[in-house]
């Protein structure tokens, strides 16, 4: 028996974006001192061939590769002090709101006034992120109740998917009847995970925190609603975006400094294997919904690569992706794991018109993919 199920929005985005910037020729000048110590503590090691000497970064490599031009961090001193090289957060009291909860909490009130709801309106969060801050109890359940939310929260983790697979989950919840009205969140505190010691990769991630309200079209009274028209999620098992820190390090005698602890990737083979993938992914997506690529407005895509969502599009449309039909932020906000879809989604989407439609997708690590075809109402 077919079952109808009734329609469900996106009523409201909220966007909590950190205070500091680090552009790439401050990201550049304390990389290059960080390898200039390093090559000098190491000299002797070094001119007896037994050691490599670390190579400069580049602003123009960093730009040129990737599109990225800055990137928001919540702690700047750290993470450019060449003794340091990684952000300095202060341990926080299990009475006090913790760093994950505190900026989930910031981006879910905006997202809440847009909606024209409160934190007692919600009765499901998922916090959905590509790092949980602790084990337990869940992030989720210390937003609920920061927010004075009721029913339930738990976290869930996709790495870059993370906000298209929980958008599935909140989805569901709301269509089926389960829950009235839920909160995602993605609070991505990408600057601890990422090892700003390695060239290769110390360029990729800002830090930012997403969040969507999602509800039944008969609920909503917010004056921007996009109704969710499907989603799909897609994963395929590859190591080429990794990070192997976990609960089973101490166990395992693993040094705490280990390069496998933060995050890593084969950049090459993620770009060659991933954009067949997403392109092939939106295309049947759209295709099981009866639409084609080019009767979509609007796509917004994950944010780890110029050069990849260019190429998405034009696998997708035949033509090169503007800025109208595929927005980056990434130039602004490096990438953010699995908030960049959704920022350019918060960002982009206000010129749209009603009966306008458009693909918010994710792909990264796992592999995941996730894509949510959304219309304006
Ligand atoms: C990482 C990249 C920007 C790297 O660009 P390229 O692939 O063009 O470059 P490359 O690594 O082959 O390196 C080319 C040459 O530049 C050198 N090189 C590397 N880093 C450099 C730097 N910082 N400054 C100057 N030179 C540099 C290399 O040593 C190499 O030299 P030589 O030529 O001498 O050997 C790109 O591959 C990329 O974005 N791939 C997609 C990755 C992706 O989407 N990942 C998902 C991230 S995870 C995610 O999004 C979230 C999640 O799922 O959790």
């Amino acid at each position: 028996m077919q079952t109808s199920f009734p329609a469900v929005v996106i009523s409201g985005t909220g966007l909590y974006q950190p205070p500091h910037v680090i552009t790439n020729a401050e990201l550049v000048a304390a990389f290059n001192a960080y390898a200039d110590q390093q090559n000098a503590a190491h000299a002797d090691a070094i001119a007896r061939g037994e050691r490599q000497p670390m190579t400069h970064s580049s602003v123009e490599f960093i730009e040129k590769a990737s599109g990225i031009k800055q990137r928001y961090v919540i702690e700047k001193d750290g993470v450019l002090d060449p003794a340091r090289m990684y952000p300095r957060f202060k341990p926080r009291g299990d009475d006090e709101l913790s760093l994950m909860a505190e900026i989930a909490v910031d981006a879910a009130q905006k997202a809440l006034a847009q909606a024209g709801k409160t934190g007692a309106d919600i009765d499901a969060v998922l916090c959905s992120s590509a790092n949980m801050q602790r084990a337990y109890p869940a992030m989720a359940v210390e937003i609920q109740q920061a927010l004075g939310a009721g029913g339930y929260g738990f976290d869930m983790n996709v790495a870059c998917s993370s906000a298209t697979f929980a958008l599935e989950q909140a989805f569901n919840a709301v269509r089926t009847g389960a829950s009235k009205c839920v909160l995602v969140v993605n609070p991505e505190i990408t600057s601890a995970h990422l090892e700003w010691r390695d060239r290769d990769c110390h360029f990729i991630f800002g830090d930012v925190c997403t969040a969507l309200i999602v509800e039944r079209a008969d609920t909503a009274t917010g004056p921007d609603q996009w109704e969710i028209l499907g989603t799909q999620l897609a994963t395929q098992f590859s190591s080429n975006i990794r990070n192997n820190f976990g609960f089973m390090n101490r166990a395992e005698d693993r040094d705490p400094e280990a390069r496998d602890l933060t995050f890593y990737q084969e950049g090459r083979k993620v770009f060659k294997e991933v954009v067949p993938m997403a392109a092939a992914h939106i295309e049947t997506h759209l295709g099981k919904l009866g639409l084609e690529p080019t009767q979509m407005r609007r796509f917004w895509l994950h944010q780890a690569n110029q050069g990849m969502n260019q190429l998405v599009i034009k696998k997708l449309v035949g033509a090169d992706a503007g800025d109208d039909v595929a927005p980056l932020i990434l130039n602004e906000y490096a990438n953010t794991a699995s908030a960049g879809s959704i920022i350019a989604f918060h960002h982009h989407r206000a010129d749209l018109q009603p009966g306008d439609a458009g693909v918010i997708c994710s792909f990264g690590a796992g592999y995941s993919i996730g894509s949510v075809v959304v219309k304006k109402r």
